[in-house]
Order: structure tokens, then sequence, then C-alpha cells
């Protein structure tokens, strides 16, 4: 069985409220690193506490680690064996990083405690309250890992890293791909997911609207391109495959969806000053794949993602 198996899964907050999922069905298979992406609101959270048994879901089930997460002694049981990040780390503030390693120690295990401790290097004499941002979520990411667990979930794991640790979390997650580790995270930065995702869903309102691969989702969010032309471009400076076109004196942005050697034969026709081609913001990826139209309905009883499965 998949390592996360999710089935109709809704979650409303208060009497008939806020629907914050609705109907989410997917899998994550083993080894697999999957990223789970959506704007602000989008559901991810809920997602997450959802699984781990934080919060009970108002309709549909999911299994994790083969652990109907309704069934709370199965899932404390498989939670063993899961390393869990969460968005808000609520550290005991008065305790050194080491204090809060040993308490997860006897409670998981913590064999692989010290390597990631040269990885990932958050000042563990001293006490929580002293902790920077970056420092907190390191401690987190070595708590969520440090038991060598077989499924790890985590919540947005890079808000607060400086790049440079966000570049070594992102090496490390490809290692752990390499070491058959499932890793689901959810995330709102694209870059989070090109370099380590196999595969990515993408929620919004609380629905998926897409799951595939990661290549898939870059090839058709195409380019943000930026050129600085040495005069002001003509009308015959818009081509195929050229979205979003925004001009300001001789310089031109635009999303690219097209073929690479097709537009680099078209700048070729003009006096290039400079140019900068860059992956669009998730937003735009949004916009212009998974716009209004396509988020489904709210009583809409498509199974969308499964459709998008393919
Ligand atoms: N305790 C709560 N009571 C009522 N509504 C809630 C509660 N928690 C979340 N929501 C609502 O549920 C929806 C999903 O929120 P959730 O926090 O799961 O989204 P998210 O994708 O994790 O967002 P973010 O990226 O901002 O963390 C939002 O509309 C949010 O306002």
């Amino acid at each position: 069985m998949a390592p996360i198996e999710v089935t109709d899964l809704t979650k409303r907050y208060g009497d008939g409220g806020v629907v914050a999922i609705d109907s989410l069905s997917f899998s994550v298979e083993e080894g697999e690193v999957f990223g789970f992406l959506g704007p602000n609101g989008a559901g991810k959270t809920t997602t997450i506490r959802t699984l781990l048994g934080l919060l009970s879901p108002t309709e549909g089930t999911a299994q994790v680690l083969g652990a109907d997460i309704r069934d709370e002694a199965a899932l404390i049981e498989a939670k063993r064996r899961i390393g869990y990040l969460p968005a808000d780390l609520g550290f005991d503030e008065g305790m050194t990083g080491e204090q809060v390693l040993d308490h997860h120690a006897a409670i998981k295990g913590g064999e692989r405690r010290e390597e990631l401790l040269e990885l990932f290097t958050p000042p563990v004499e001293r006490e929580i309250r002293e902790y920077s941002t970056g420092n907190e979520q390191m401690l987190g990411i070595v708590q969520a890992f440090m038991h060598d667990p077989d499924l790890v979930i985590m919540d947005e794991p890079t808000s607060g890293l400086d790049p440079l640790k966000q570049e070594a979390f992102h090496a490390f997650l490809e290692t752990e791909r390499e070491r058959g580790t499932t890793v689901f995270f959810s995330s709102h930065v694209l870059s989070d997911v090109r370099r380590i995702c196999d595969r990515i869903a993408i929620l919004r309102e609380g629905r998926l609207v897409a799951l595939e691969d990661v290549e898939t989702l870059l090839d058709r969010g195409g380019k943000r391109v930026r050129v600085r032309l040495a005069d002001d471009p003509d009308e015959a400076f818009l081509t195929d495959g050229m979205l979003d076109r925004r001009m300001s004196d001789s310089t031109v942005t635009f999303t690219y969806v097209g073929e690479y050697n097709a537009l680099l034969n078209h700048l070729a026709n003009y006096d290039v000053l400079d140019v900068e081609i860059k992956e669009p913001p998730l937003e735009d990826v949004f916009m212009h794949y998974y716009g209004e139209d396509t988020v489904p309905e709210r009583d809409s009883s498509t199974p969308h993602a499964e459709a998008l499965d393919a």
C-alpha cells in the first residue's frame, strides 16, 4: 500500500462554515518526494494536520503508512515511523535545542542526530527563546529526520532558511530520495520543488487542480523573459508563444511557452542589450494553466484530480 493514500478527504471548520479542503483524493508512492503546492489559504496545513490526526476529517479518510487516520491507536503506532515538521514548531522556549532533541529521541529514537546536526547547525546548547527563525527551522528539520523515519511530512520546510541552508536542504532531500525515504511537503515556492520533487499536487481553494510530475508542470508554466533592446520594439516583436507582454520603453517582459530555438532566432533580429530568462512565479503558472475555469465547482462531483493524474 502507498505510504499516503487520501480518499475524498474533506475538512470543514465550524458549523458548516469554511470548507478548507474538499474531497481530496491522491496517493504518495513509496520512495517518492511529493510537493504539495498552493497559495495561502489553499488548505495545505489543514491537509497535513488531518493526515497527522491533529484534526479530524469531516468526511472521507486517509491511510498513512497503512494506518487509518481515524484509528487513533493505529495512527500513534504508525507515527513512530513518521517524521513531522509542522508550520508552527511550538518548541518549549525554556528548553535548549539539546533537550528538545533528547526528548524526541526518548520517544522515537535518534540514530541520525549527529549526522543531521552537521548539515543543519542549530545552536543546540542555547535555549529556544534565543533562536532565530532559521535556527528553529533547522532544529525542526533535524527532529523530523533524526529517528530515520520511513515517511516524512513537512509543512513549508524552507520557510525562514537563508539561501545557503535552503540549498543544503535541497541537496539533503536529493540524497534522502536516493535512500528511499518517502517525503511529502507543502510549499508555495516553485524553486523548492524544481530540483527535488518527483510529482507535485496543486491545491487551490481546497481542491486539487493538478497532480503531475514536475517537468510537465514547468513545461506548461513557460519562462519569464525580460529583454532590453537598443531601440524601441516594433509590432513584429510579438511572436508566437509570448504571453502577457509588457513594454516599458525598450524593455519587454513576457511569459514564453514556445520553442527556445524559435525565440533565440527571433531575438537575433534585434539589437539585444540584455536578456533574463527565469522560471515564472508560481502565481503565473496558476494564472495561465490553472485559472478560474479549471477550478472545479464546489458542488461538482467530478473526480478532477484523478482525471488529471493520467
Ligand atoms: N481553525 C480554523 N478555523 C476556521 N477556518 C480556518 C481555520 N484554520 C484554517 N482555516 C481556513 O481554512 C482554509 C485553509 O487554510 P490552511 O491554513 O489549511 O491553508 P494553507 O494552504 O496552509 O495556507 P498558508 O499557505 O497560508 O499556510 C483557509 O480559508 C483558512 O482561513
